[in-house]
């Protein structure tokens, strides 16, 4: 399989180039080259495989000669052994149209364990290979960051520096990551949002002066293999659900859009999908962006799901992409007057396009606290504030019936153990593995959110190529 990027003039890349790589030279996306699909048939096969087997056999044709099939499924056996639920992304009915899908078993308790664990396993495989050490430069809104640490603390060859806003994550996602002692760990808090972060981020992958210097790698999602991984769970739970006989939607709480991609890639591979419903906080540009065609920009408003506070949404730019006829010239043009003016109208071609398969919602502060509310006094499941967020769009979706409608849920409550008891009264308590999370000592620096003095302290710290 080969990738191309989305702004169409860096150099296509095998797997491993694209996973080693992260962000395009061209400042663009790597997406495959097509869209493997696979039959009816072939996916009414998949049924009754393990949760790693089923891995293997969704990842495979993205992985092409990177990998053998017996080493990737090696991997994902490894990656899936440590989620605390034997079924790894666990669904539960909630109501007889509802449906939760359990993503946070993992070790940081959020869905981004799904993708990092795996992450972690190919960055060991690929860097085993030869090659430069790598320097992963990542920005987190509170769960990436924890996730990746935990992917990749104590590894050979690899340092992270994560960049996260300062005060604008929770006191445990904070401590998840600050409380990892391992020394080719650095946790970076910058004055300044997410967005702030992810565009210092993006521009170093950019940086001549440090990329001459060091290979600079992604964990976010800008890097194809997290969301390869992630479109597993969606055929995990269609298959649950009567795939591929059935229709299935999905309401999926929405930041940087990554998660909903993996979605869409799903449908593009055949996993039969009525609605990707995209729900966002009162940070809503992809609502806006998928109601009226305005992807405009706006400051960011700290809200009760802190990770979804983001208004510049990374991977919306592979879906344009792809719903626009795959014209690198074209989106490079679109993305560069969005990055110089922070506005940008969908043309039409995209708009249709995304308006087959996508529907939006968003959620204020009450209508959060109100699915927290109704889950756990009708249903007994204490919600965390972003898959509330997802269940208020789902259930307002107003789909027929039949269609079964599946939550992502996407973050363990105790995460959010303020917002969950402001909504019900019940404290979440952190599970036993990291039940002394608050007595571990911490280590971070506190940077201004100025690029030349992240760029400068990521070069004093990191393991320079040769
Ligand atoms: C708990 C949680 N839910 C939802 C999201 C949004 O996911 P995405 O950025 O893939 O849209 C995030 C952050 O990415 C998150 O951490
Ligand atoms: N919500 C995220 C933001 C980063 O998103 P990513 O999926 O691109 O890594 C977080 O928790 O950090």
């Amino acid at each position: 399989m080969e990738y191309i990027s989305t702004r169409g003039s860096a150099p296509a890349l095998d797997f491993e180039g694209a996973t080693l790589a992260g962000l395009a030279s061209d400042g663009g996306l790597y997406v495959p080259r097509e869209w493997p699909r696979f039959s009816k048939e072939e996916i009414a096969g998949f049924a009754g495989l393990s949760y790693a087997e089923l891995a293997q056999r969704i990842m495979l044709p993205f992985v092409g000669d990177s990998l053998t099939p017996e080493r990737l499924l090696e991997l994902t056996t490894q990656a899936y052994g440590r989620f605390a639920h034997k079924a790894v992304t666990p669904l539960k009915q909630l109501d007889e149209q509802q449906w939760l899908l359990e993503l946070f078993h993992g070790p940081t308790l959020a869905f981004k364990d799904v993708a990092l664990q795996l992450l972690g396993l190919l960055f060991e495989e690929f860097l085993g290979r030869g090659g430069d050490p790598l320097t992963i430069v990542g920005a987190t809104s509170g769960d990436t960051g924890s996730a990746a640490i935990d992917a990749v603390a104590g590894r050979a060859r690899v340092d992270i520096f994560m960049l996260h806003p300062k005060g604008r994550v929770s006191d445990v996602q904070r401590r998840q990551m600050t409380t990892v002692l391992a020394p080719n760990v650095h946790n970076i808090a910058i004055e300044g949002t997410f967005d702030d972060a992810q565009a210092m981020v993006k521009r170093m992958f950019n940086d001549q002066g440090m990329t001459s210097r060091f290979s600079i790698g992604a964990v976010n999602s800008i890097n194809w293999a997290r969301l390869m991984a992630q479109v597993v769970y969606y055929f995990a739970a269609g298959l649950q659900l009567g795939a591929p006989h059935r229709e299935v939607a999905f309401a999926v709480p929405t930041g940087n859009f990554g998660d909903v991609f993996a979605g869409y890639v799903a449908a593009q591979m055949g996993l039969p999908v009525a609605k990707l419903i995209v729900a966002t906080n009162v940070n809503d540009i992809l609502h806006r962006a998928l109601t009226s065609g305005d992807y405009s920009a706006g400051t960011v408003t700290p809200t009760a799901a802190p990770s979804m506070d983001i208004q510049v949404s990374s991977n919306f730019e592979r879906l344009l992409f792809d719903l626009g006829g795959r014209d690198g010239a074209a989106l490079a043009a679109q993305m560069a007057g969005f990055e110089s003016t922070k506005v940008m109208q969908l043309t039409n071609a995209q708009r249709e396009g995304a308006a087959r398969l996508f529907t939006s919602a968003r959620a204020d502060a009450s209508d959060m606290a109100n699915a927290i509310r109704w889950a756990w006094e009708e249903c007994g499941e204490l919600l965390d504030p972003h898959t509330a967020i997802g269940l208020h769009a789902a259930r307002n979706a107003g789909l027929p019936a039949d269609v079964p409608v599946v939550t992502l849920a996407t973050a363990h409550p105790a995460k959010f153990r303020d917002a969950v008891e402001r909504a019900t009264g019940q404290r979440p308590t952190l599970p036993a593995r990291i039940g002394d999370l608050f007595e571990r000592e911490e280590r971070l620096i506190e940077l201004p959110g100025d690029y030349d003095t992240i760029a400068a302290h990521v070069a004093a710290h990191a393991v320079a190529r040769g």
